[in-house]
């Protein structure tokens, strides 16, 4: 179905050797959200609270063929089609700034070439900044008859975003809520991002700045935790992605095909005071070409994530936070290594707001 690991030249290639291990995820067979509604929120609870990843099984509408023929279409395109969608700070040319393309950038930890997208905002909307780069449209490649690029991503968002709505309306089942408690944030213009990513093997020899493990591996994602609210990505049955053990062991998430991994980000875990974990992963180097394919579930840029979403009937005086210029601060000036937002502009002056004085001794 997918790849297999024999490169151009038709040469066996040394694939990673993923030992096997003891190491099972949860899963969640989403066709079974109205039979087992139960069941299903306490085994989704239990996961969010433990290792705080899953596989989510029958996603309606998802198609994993599709969206890999159209990201491998992608990705294979010549440099000049790609730079027309690239983002402006690597293509000054371009006035896109936050969605399109991004390349591979060598001595760079990371090695990855990404195109992401977001939902289109209405052109009449008039309550939107021209700044505000969370809305930005997406500029899409230049297809040819045989995929369907842009058609195919788009019903792909459409349908990670309605699994997302009913898996958070089954959390807020499991921890006896109101189903509807944590969807409000998504329904009206939310700023999530779909990335389809490559990540092309570096063979023998990796970027001086690689990171490589204990035992000789090279990292070709670094380890981080996802920074919006709730991730489904699609692997496409690759191995190479590892998650964080409690006793600081890596443990290799195992390839699972038609099915997503699961993962909520620092959002969800800050508006569940901890309870839910945001857990820390990273991807190997495979000695293939790697794709994969996620949604980053985010709330709408007004939306308060200052509340607790477990207490926020009873919390009238919690401090007011808007997701914008939450995410803004946690890209360009907590976490600080990302690439992909060192060029946005920080058109809300986040920094002066948030740092006010102090902001000289900011790194960034
Ligand atoms: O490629 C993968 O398997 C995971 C990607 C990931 O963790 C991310 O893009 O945040
Ligand atoms: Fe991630």
């Amino acid at each position: 179905m997918f790849e297999s690991a024999i490169d151009k030249k038709g040469k066996k290639k040394d694939i990673l050797e993923v030992t096997m291990t003891d190491f099972h995820l949860p899963i969640i067979d989403l066709s079974k959200s109205k039979t087992h509604r139960d069941e299903l929120s306490r085994q989704l609870v239990n996961a969010l609270e433990t290792v705080g990843f899953l596989y989510i099984d029958n996603v309606e509408g998802a198609d994993f063929e599709k969206m890999f023929q159209c990201s491998k279409w992608f990705f294979d395109q010549p440099n000049e089609i790609k730079r027309k969608v690239m983002r402006n700070y690597w293509n000054p040319e371009n006035t896109n700034l936050y969605r399109g393309y991004f390349p591979v950038v060598e001595d760079y930890p990371n090695h990855n070439e990404c195109f992401e997208f977001g939902r289109d905002i209405s052109d009449d909307d008039k309550d939107n900044n021209p700044e505000n780069w969370f809305y930005e449209r997406t500029p899409w490649p230049k297809e040819d008859t045989k995929f369907a690029f842009k058609d195919v991503y788009q019903n792909q968002y459409e349908a990670a975003h309605t699994a997302a709505m009913e898996i958070l309306r089954l959390v807020a089942r499991g921890v006896g809520l109101g189903e509807e408690t944590f969807v409000e944030m998504f329904t009206d213009k939310p700023c999530s991002t779909f990335r389809m990513t490559h990540y092309p093997p570096w063979n023998d020899t990796p970027s001086p700045n690689a990171i490589i493990t204990d035992d000789g591996k090279c990292v070709t994602l670094s380890q981080h935790t996802d920074t919006n609210f709730l991730t489904l990505v699609c692997t496409f049955a690759y191995q190479g992605l590892e998650i964080l053990g409690a006793d600081g062991s890596w443990n290799p998430v195992a390839p699972r095909k038609n099915s997503f991994v699961m993962n909520i980000g620092d959002l969800f875990a800050k508006m569940t005071n901890g309870r839910f974990k945001a857990t820390i992963h990273r991807v190997l180097d495979i000695g293939v070409d790697r794709y994969s394919s996620g949604f980053f579930l985010e709330p709408s840029y007004e939306s308060d994530v200052g509340i607790n979403l477990l207490s926020k009937s009873e919390d009238s005086k919690h401090i007011p936070e808007k997701y914008g210029p939450y995410m803004i601060n946690a890209t360009k000036y907590v976490k600080q290594h990302y690439l992909e937002y060192e060029g946005l502009p920080d058109f809300e002056n986040v920094r002066e707001k948030y740092y006010g004085k102090n902001k000289d001794e900011l790194l960034n």
